[in-house]
């Protein structure tokens, strides 16, 4: 009889260092685009950052409380940005968010940090620019610099998808209680659980369609 042959243990394979933002030093998550600020907390405009004007919108914007202190975010573990290699997705060759663990129905997931703009500050060829507050005009834009939100794509079309798994809903940040605390756009489970390898996949709401036909 042959020597038992024992297979040799594989060295454990040290992690590998996760890259980090040239300027902040922040850790990236994986596949975040190079060329791309990557946010742990939002980026506010110009417009925004400057005292709020004495106008009618200067109560509406005080409420959502913009400049209230937030710790910072670091990269997601619930989460994973990828490549979409389905030829039959319709954002084939771009990419998505994909949950890495399960993911219990109705929890918040993460938040979709980008640039909170003023409305008159909008681009309107932004496709990733979403409403965070209608009465003020305030929205988040993360096509220039954002967070793991800004991969979630819309159900419409993906094969097996008849209706979204997640949605966007406001929360509160910081602050002493809830209501003082930053207003952000949160990221949340619908009323079903997402298993560990799913798509995230929410509605961008038929106006956002709609608006892209008309172009
Ligand atoms: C907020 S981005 C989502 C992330 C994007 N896939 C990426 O890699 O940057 C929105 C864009 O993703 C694409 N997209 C998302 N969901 C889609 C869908 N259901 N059908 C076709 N394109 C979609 C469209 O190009 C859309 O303008």
């Amino acid at each position: 009889m042959p020597p038992k042959q024992h297979k040799p243990k594989a060295a454990t394979k040290p992690a590998a260092p996760s890259k980090r933002n040239r300027s902040s030093g922040t850790a990236l998550p994986p596949n975040w685009p190079p060329h791309l600020p990557y946010l742990t907390a939002p980026r506010l405009s110009s417009v925004l950052a400057a005292p709020i004007p004495s106008t009618a919108a200067a109560p509406a914007l005080s409420a959502l409380n913009l400049h209230a202190p937030t710790p910072p975010s670091t990269p997601s573990p619930l989460v994973r940005i990828r490549r979409i290699d389905d030829p039959s997705h319709p954002a084939h060759g771009q990419h998505g968010l994909f949950a890495a663990r399960n993911l219990p129905a109705r929890s918040w997931i993460l938040d979709y940090l980008g640039r909170y703009h003023a409305a008159e500050e909008s681009d309107p060829a932004s496709d990733y620019d979403i409403s965070l507050d209608r009465e003020s005009g305030v929205a988040v834009d993360a096509q220039s610099m954002g967070n793991e939100g800004r991969f979630v794509n819309d159900y419409r079309g993906v094969p097996g998808k008849e209706r979204p798994n997640v949605e966007f809903e406001t929360r509160r940040v910081g602050g002493k209680a809830g209501a003082d605390g930053q207003l952000r756009m949160g990221i949340w489970v619908l009323s079903k659980d997402i298993k560990k390898g799913q798509e995230l996949l929410v509605s961008y709401g038929k106006g956002f369609w709609d608006g892209r036909k008309a172009e």
